[in-house]
């Protein structure tokens, strides 16, 4: 299968979106990165903005909650219909049944991992999760430079994922270019967000599809 490619709308221009949203058609899903001041130093958008982002979108919305008291916020991005939400397991008191919560909600159910957070912890709860996102930069910020220490980590979780059975799509998120992408995806991921690389790009719906050949080329695909 194709590598997704999700644009991260970070880097869109936020007085456009519904238009900014048709230059990336063929994108498999449109990234939207939640930020609250707490869990991250930034602060983007919120619940009745995505709402609105998911009556007009496209493609389908993947969710990135960057928040505090994720047990309580995330299930509210799941009722909206969302094809998925992720909450940082830095920022859930009981990961396991938020996850259950989200695809009892409808939404495929995301666990995200800052650069500093080990995956093994939560390698028995695999079966859980529908993605897990190995963040490549420190959260907060668009157009950062991709972290090359978190290379092992996506390894080891793709090994995982492939010995566990379940089938987990692994995420990277930040830094993500035409000169990354190669090196994320011989690691094992296989949904790549990209939000500087995209739309800072003349045409972001090219870049998109140049990414996908790229990703496609390093995973053998
Ligand atoms: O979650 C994020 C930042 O916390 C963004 O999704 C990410 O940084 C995308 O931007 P870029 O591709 O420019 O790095
Ligand atoms: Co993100």
């Amino acid at each position: 299968m194709s590598a997704c490619i999700h644009p991260s709308i970070l880097s869109a221009d936020f007085v456009n979106l519904e238009a900014e949203l048709a230059r990336i058609g063929g994108a498999d899903a449109v990234h939207v990165d939640v930020m609250d001041n707490h869990f991250v130093p930034n602060l983007t958008l919120g619940l009745p903005v995505v709402e609105r982002i998911q009556a007009v979108s496209p493609v389908p919305l993947d969710a990135h909650l960057m928040i505090a008291d994720a047990d309580r916020w995330a299930p509210l991005y799941a009722d909206l219909g969302l094809d998925s939400v992720t909450f940082h397991a830095e920022a859930a008191a009981a990961p396991v049944k938020l996850a259950r919560e989200l695809r009892a909600r409808g939404s495929k159910a995301g666990m995200a991992l800052r650069p500093a957070t080990a995956v093994e912890p939560y390698l028995d709860m695999l079966s859980e999760l529908d993605m897990l996102l190995i963040m490549t930069v420190e959260p907060g910020f668009g157009g950062q430079a991709f972290l090359d220490l978190t290379l092992p980590k996506i390894r080891r979780a793709r090994a995982a994922v492939d010995g566990s059975g379940a089938s987990v799509a692994i995420q990277v998120d930040g830094g993500i270019s035409a000169s990354t992408i190669e090196r994320a995806a011989e690691a094992g991921a296989d949904v790549f967000v990209a939000g500087s690389a995209v739309y800072g790009a003349d045409d972001p719906g090219d870049a998109v599809e140049r990414l996908r050949v790229l990703a496609d080329r390093a995973r053998g695909a």
